[in-house]
């Protein structure tokens, strides 16, 4: 009876979010790094599905960083990461359109399907909806560092997005665009998330990893409920934040000044992680904001 109750009461808590949220854009970005945790997958699209269900507006962008990785491994390359970007030559691409087009994307779509929830793939094999140009990375004494076919977004297709959720549809993105020529690029999946988000000025951007938040130090429990953006432009300086973070914490920036109210980097392995940051009083994970709120004095 306990129990029973208890979920009536998670249902009441979500009530108000369920109506706050109604009609709202949220763009979700799954990362690799929990793609080879099927069940973690699998109730995460629950949770999109969901999300969808009770009027919300869903756009989820995917990585796949690993298993790009375990590919190439395969084929015999080893994989090489720049400030958080992959090197891509053209076998690096081919194989990583593949992993995340015919694999990723494919096997995400047909999940949100299966479960009621109307999908719809959109990548460098049919509708892209991401354009950009040759991305040159920041090195040392104002030198550019040159890591292939790398892109920068330029341009998203936000009508086409805006269209598909109006019609409740979940967009789900694979990170690989076109140039103007036509020809591919493989980009970091967060950067993706970040201009989607700002170019459809969603109400939230949720980054879904396998961290419970971003470290302030060395210390595993050493975490920031709330980060801005001078403290990330510290602790980047000091090493702390690294790697795979460094994507996610220029996303969420970049959508932060293009209007979007919310940034949340989230850890996929803890159950429903996504309801409970977007549907309860518990906030999870980090959240990064542009400014630190004023201090109250009394
Ligand atoms: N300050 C930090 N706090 C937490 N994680 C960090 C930090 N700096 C670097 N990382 C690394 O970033 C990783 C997440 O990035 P990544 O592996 O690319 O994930 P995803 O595949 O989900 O995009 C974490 O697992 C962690 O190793
Ligand atoms: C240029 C670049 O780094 N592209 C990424 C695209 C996938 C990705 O971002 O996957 P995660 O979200 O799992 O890290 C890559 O090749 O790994």
């Amino acid at each position: 009876m306990d129990e029973a109750i208890q979920k009536a009461e998670a249902l009441v808590e979500a009530h108000a979010y369920i109506r706050d949220f109604a009609g709202k854009t949220v763009v979700v970005k799954v990362g690799g790094s929990i793609m080879d945790q099927p069940d973690a997958l699998g109730r995460l699209l629950d949770d999109v599905s969901f999300m969808a269900a009770v009027g919300m507006r869903p756009i989820l962008v995917h990585g796949g960083g690993k298993g790009i990785t375990a590919a190439m491994n395969d084929a015999g390359i080893e994989a090489e990461f720049v400030q958080g970007r992959r090197y891509t030559d053209e076998r690096t691409l081919a194989i990583a359109e593949h992993v995340l087009v015919n694999d990723i994307n494919r096997q995400m779509v047909d999940r949100l399907i299966q479960g009621g929830t109307q999908a719809m793939g959109l990548h460098s094999l049919s509708s892209c909806v991401v354009f950009a140009e040759r991305l040159a990375l920041p090195g040392e004494q104002g030198r550019k560092i040159d890591i292939g076919l790398v892109g920068q977004v330029t341009s998203v297709n936000a009508p086409l997005l805006s269209a598909l959720v109006s019609s409740d549809h979940v967009p789900v993105i694979a990170p690989i665009a076109k140039d103007r020529a036509g020809g591919k690029l493989n980009i970091n999946a967060d950067s993706v998330a970040g201009h989607v988000a700002a170019a459809v000025r969603a109400e939230k951007i949720v980054l879904v990893s396998d961290t419970h938040g971003i470290r302030r130090s060395d210390n595993e429990d050493d975490l920031a409920r709330h980060l801005s953006r001078a403290e990330i432009e510290q602790l980047i300086d000091t090493g702390v934040i690294n790697a795979g973070m460094l994507p996610k914490v220029e996303a969420s920036l970049i959508a932060l000044e293009a209007g979007v109210r919310k940034a949340h980097i989230i850890d996929g392995r803890i159950p429903h992680a996504l309801l409970l940051e977007v549907y309860t009083d518990q906030g999870i994970g980090t959240e990064i904001v542009l400014e630190e709120a004023p201090q109250v004095t009394s």
